[in-house]
Formats: structure tokens, sequence, C-alpha cells
């Protein structure tokens, strides 16, 4: 449990189940890396909601935990639609970033977790309103399974989002495509769904927008900060999936149940 990761270990927590006992499967861990992350979370405090199969095991013990008194007057800022409609739906009290611009503290899931705490979010296509959130807050806390641990950003061999604007998509793309095409190994696609009807179309982000994934052989080798700025810069981008240096801890739980928190 990361053990490429030794310097930032904090000390860990004892297992959480006997030697005997199954392993944890990808779900429990999930759970139980969110289950910590809401202990961290104090009555009064503007809390930034994330997305995604994990963040979701956070709101259900935000809300259990408001249900039971053990904490109130909680705020919880949305992350994405869908995390609204859940939130909504366990009766945590919603506001939004215009009425809230500092936000006390921030919980959510991530694709992946490098040695120096960047990340890759996105894969669900919230990437946007998280970086707006998750950036105008005070503690960002990721909660991860182990599988997410990667020793460079784009290593899972799974997409580096990136969310344009829908007009001129193709021509997006193809900068895109320019900016890494000596890349070994490296693709662009335009992510897609299929509908209802059976056809495919453009997969639309709360946004309105689309999404261009980038796939990497071997992960990004480029300086990351460098390479940020060149996708920002091509005009038709909105923002990417890469969130760097923005982390301020990760927690990470293990098969074995272990907990690592791991602090900036
Ligand atoms: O767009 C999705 C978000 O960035 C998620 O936080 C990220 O994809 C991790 O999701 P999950 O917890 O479902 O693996």
């Amino acid at each position: 449990m990361p053990t490429h990761f030794p310097h930032l270990l904090s000390p860990s927590a004892p297992p959480a189940m006997s030697p005997a006992a199954a392993p944890l499967s990808q779900e429990e861990q999930k759970r139980v890396a969110a289950y910590r992350a809401v202990d961290l979370v104090q009555s009064g405090m503007v809390l930034g909601l994330g997305t995604g199969s994990t963040a979701v095991h956070a709101l259900d013990r935000i809300a259990d935990f408001l249900r039971r008194g053990i904490l109130h007057d909680i705020v919880g800022i949305p992350t994405s639609k869908q995390t609204e409609s859940i939130a909504r739906a366990l009766k945590i009290p919603l506001s939004d970033l215009d009425a809230h611009p500092v936000i006390d503290l921030s919980i959510d899931g991530a694709d992946e977790v490098d040695p120096f705490l960047n990340l890759v979010k996105g894969r669900g296509g919230s990437l946007l309103r998280e970086k707006m959130i998750e950036g105008a807050s005070k503690k960002f806390v990721v909660i991860v399974d182990e599988s997410k641990m990667v020793e460079r950003l784009g290593g899972s061999g799974l997409a580096v989002p990136v969310e344009i604007i829908p007009f001129g998509w193709s021509y997006t793309l193809s900068k895109l495509k320019a900016l890494f095409d000596l890349e070994h190994g490296f693709n662009a696609k335009l992510r897609t769904k299929v509908q209802d009807d059976g056809k495919e179309a453009p997969f639309i982000t709360d946004n309105g927008n689309y999404i261009i994934d980038l796939y990497f052989e071997n992960g990004i080798e480029r300086d990351l900060g460098m390479i940020s700025d060149s996708i920002l810069r091509i005009v038709g981008v909105a923002e990417h999936g890469m969130f760097l240096g923005m982390a301020t801890s990760v927690i990470v739980a293990s098969k074995e149940g272990e907990v690592t928190v791991i602090n900036k």
C-alpha cells in the first residue's frame, strides 16, 4: 500500500480487518476512504460535494451524520447535476459557488493520483465544476481505492479528459492531437455515448460541452505544468482534467482495509 510514496505517508491507521478476513472489494475500499474523509467534516462547514462512485459514499455518510445530529449547519456545494440530485434526495442542504465563493472543505474521488498528489479527474465528465469548486476550497481531500495510485498521470492507460466547447470540435481535436502527435502511443478521441435509440452521439457535460479523451501509452512524460498551459491556450478548450497541486490530502484505502492519509 502505496509503497512508492513512502516520503508522503502519515502514520497509517491499523488495518480495518483481521489478517484472516477476505480482501475488501473496490467498492468497500471506496467506502472506507470516504468515511475517513467525512470524519474531517465539522458542523457549520461549507462543503464541496464531489461526483462519482467514491464521492457518493461520502454523501451517504454526511447525510447519516446530519440525520443523527452528529453534524449540523452544513451547506453543500455540488460539483455536478448528478451530485445535486443525490444530495437533494439525501436532504443535504445545498447552495452554490456564487453564494459561497470560499469553501471550507471539498471531498471528491479521482481517476488517478500520482506521487506528487496531482490528479486526473473527469472520467465521469464533471471536471470543470469540480475544478472550480475544489479550487475555491481551503482543503481538498481526495478519496480513492488503491487502484487509483499511478506513477505518472495517464499511466493507467485510461483517458485524460479535456472539456471543449462543441463549436468547431474537430478543429479543437486536431489542435490537441498536434500537441502530442510525436508522443509514442498517443491517441485522442471525442467521447461519445449510446443514446436511448441505440445511436451514438457526443457525450454532453453539465455545461453543455463535449469531452475529448487523451490516451497515453506510458502516461504523460513531459512537464505537467507546461502541458497544462499548452492545452489551456487552445481556443475552444474550456478545461482539462489534470488537477495539479490542488489536493491537500489523499486518503487511500487498500484491499487489506488499511487507510493511508497522504498529506501535501
Ligand atoms: O467526472 C468524474 C469525477 O472526476 C470523479 O470524481 C472521478 O471520475 C472518480 O470517480 P469514481 O469515484 O467513480 O472512480
